[in-house]
């Protein structure tokens, strides 16, 4: 079976002969076989089930399994030339299936991964506007606000990211936020071919680590913020910075654009090696002085939802402004944007103008069911993302202004990762929502219950007696249950799943999403009104 990934590759490749691949690359052939003169390829891949004829399959090896295991497969799917480490190579010769294909040797085949796809498809990063994301929180949000405002100056675009891979119209779900270093190319090389004329992307710690941003210089690369997360695979903090700060060295960007807000934003625009715009977004903040781009005012509540600001840049100009997000998080993030979208091109006002009506980012602070009166009487319904207890506050504190009434949250942990913000992510929400819904994100391998319970035990450090404090053992329940709870005057926040199409749960995906389930949870309660309301008549 194709990858849907395969939607994404260009439709006329270019064709290049195996041997060139092998002299631009100077990789030479396992065991002394030579590479036939006339064998072409058309694509790169590193996992055996993405293979289409006429690829080159890199085999990698990884923490799990070593790709050249998977051969066999690659071979049956039309792969020509296998290129991997001696290990590799040493199982590829008790593969019979692949006696017929070249192997190519190299020490780092994940690390060369993207330069062989680069070159095959003739750099098509050159070609487009590029545009890279990275930072613990806000990457999605800053690249939705940053597509809009290249929008105004290029009719076609590319998105990677979390939510989808997408080129104009054209959009497949995304297996991670950033995909590997060949699909990077690959989906570039298909843009150009469809006429899109720029790109941007969100860029994952794990990416920079695993070397899935190699082949790709971008014209300009952002920072957000670096907060806890992803210690599981960093080991640290200082590990998690070194990954992100990848991004800033000459040759995988061409300038930067850096929130300065942080630290770690401070230290990053210090290091960086290429040219860099800082930005400063909390208003007041004495980095707002020296920084080249700041926030000088921010007024939440824009028609009741989003923020108005005004943003100063480097001549002293000042900018109106707005995020049409709630919270100041997303005034940061439209800031960034901003400055983004400009050093990749677009005029400053298009920019401006474009982030402040940029509406819909999914799962992100997502209005899914509005706030109405009796007869009908619904809370406010939202489903956010936030996953990190940094997040948490910020979007606790985001929603807090615009509630009357109590602010209730469903949430949970995941399974399989950092399990010391569990209580923490608990405790969060016991001290700033009003009613809490503790249940499952994706428990993944883990005991469900003895997540719920970790939570339940920070939760309890601010809220001893656990007054309005429920547990659910699913998410659909969880939701229906909060919006027993809620009256009209209050705010529904439903955390750490935002868009996700599935939920895993002991190594299943099941379809779940969680604002499918609130509209249907929605409509379910209308059709009981509707029924008791035929019962009185
Ligand atoms: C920690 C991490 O990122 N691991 C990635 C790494 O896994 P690994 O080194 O263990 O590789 P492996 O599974 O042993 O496989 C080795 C090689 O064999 C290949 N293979 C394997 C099996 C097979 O049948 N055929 C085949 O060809 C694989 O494609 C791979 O190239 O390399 C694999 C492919 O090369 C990735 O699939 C895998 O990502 C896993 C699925 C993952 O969950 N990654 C997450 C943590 C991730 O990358 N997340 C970030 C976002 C984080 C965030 O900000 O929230 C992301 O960018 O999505
Ligand atoms: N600039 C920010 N600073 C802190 N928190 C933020 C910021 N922007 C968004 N958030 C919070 O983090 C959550 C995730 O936002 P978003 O999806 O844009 O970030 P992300 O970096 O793409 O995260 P992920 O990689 O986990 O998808 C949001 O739902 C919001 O609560």
């Amino acid at each position: 079976m194709t990858s849907p990934q395969g939607r994404l590759r260009p439709e006329h490749p270019h064709s290049r002969r195996v041997a060139d691949l092998a002299d631009a690359f100077a990789l030479v052939t396992a065991g002394g076989a030579g590479v036939p003169d006339d064998l072409e390829t058309t694509g790169v891949t590193v996992a055996s089930g993405d293979v289409l004829p006429g690829d080159v399959f890199v085999a990698v090896p990884g923490a799990r399994t070593h790709g050249a295991a998977h051969t066999a497969q690659a071979v049956a799917s039309g792969a020509v030339a296998v290129v991997t480490d001696a290990a590799g190579a040493a199982v590829v010769a008790g593969i019979p299936e692949a006696a017929h294909l070249p192997v190519l040797l190299v020490e780092d085949p994940r690390g060369v991964a993207g330069h062989l796809a680069a070159w095959l498809h003739d750099h098509p990063g050159r070609r487009v506007t590029t545009v890279g994301v990275t930072g613990t929180n806000g990457k999605t949000t800053t690249t939705y606000f940053v597509e809009a405002a290249l929008r105004r100056a290029h009719e076609k675009t590319v998105v990677m990211g979390t939510v989808e891979l997408r080129i104009g119209d054209e959009a497949i779900e995304s297996p991670r936020t950033t995909v590997e270093a060949p699909v990077v190319q690959s989906i570039l090389a298909a843009g150009l071919e469809r006429g899109a004329t720029a790109a941007v992307m969100e860029v994952s710690s794990h990416a920079l680590a695993l070397g899935r941003m190699n082949g790709l210089e971008v014209g300009v690369a952002g920072f957000t913020n670096l907060q806890r997360d992803h210690l599981d695979f960093h080991g640290d903090m200082e590990g998690y910075f070194q990954a992100k700060a990848q991004l800033f060295r000459a040759g995988h960007a061409q300038r930067a654009v850096v929130v300065v807000d942080d630290a770690w934003g401070r230290r990053l625009a210090e290091e960086a090696e290429v040219p860099v715009d800082t930005v400063a977004t909390h208003v007041g903040a004495p980095e707002a002085a020296t920084a080249d781009w700041a926030v000088t005012e921010a007024d939440i509540g824009l028609d009741g939802v989003g923020s108005s600001f005004v943003l100063r840049g480097p001549d002293g100009t000042e900018h109106r402004a707005a995020s049409p997000l709630p919270g100041l998080v997303n005034v940061s993030n439209a800031a960034l944007a901003v400055v983004l979208a400009h050093r990749a091109g677009v005029p400053l006002a298009d920019a401006i103008d474009a982030v402040a009506t940029a509406h819909e980012i999914p799962g992100r602070m997502e209005r899914v069911i509005e706030r109405r009166p009796a007869p009908d009487e619904r809370p406010l319904c939202l489903v956010d993302y936030a996953h990190t207890p940094d997040a948490l506050v910020l979007a606790l504190e985001a929603v807090r202004p615009i509630t009357p009434g109590r602010l209730v949250i469903v949430f949970g942990s995941d399974g399989d990762r950092d399990q010391g913000k569990r209580p923490i992510m608990g405790a969060i929400a016991a001290r700033l929502a009003d009613v809490l819904v503790v249940t499952d994100e994706n428990p993944r391998s883990e005991d469900p219950a003895s997540i719920r319970a970790a939570i339940l035990s920070g939760v309890r450090e601010e809220r001893p007696d656990l007054a309005d404090v429920h547990e659910a053992t699913s998410r659909t329940q969880a939701i229906h249950d909060a919006l027993d709870l809620a009256t009209e005057t209050d705010t529904i926040i439903i955390t750490g799943k935002g868009h996700e199409p599935t939920q895993e749960i002991a190594g299943v995906f099941h379809r779940y999403n969680d604002r499918d389930v609130l509209r249907a949870a929605d409509a379910d309660r209308t059709a009981r009104a509707h029924e008791q309301q035929g019962q009185h008549a």
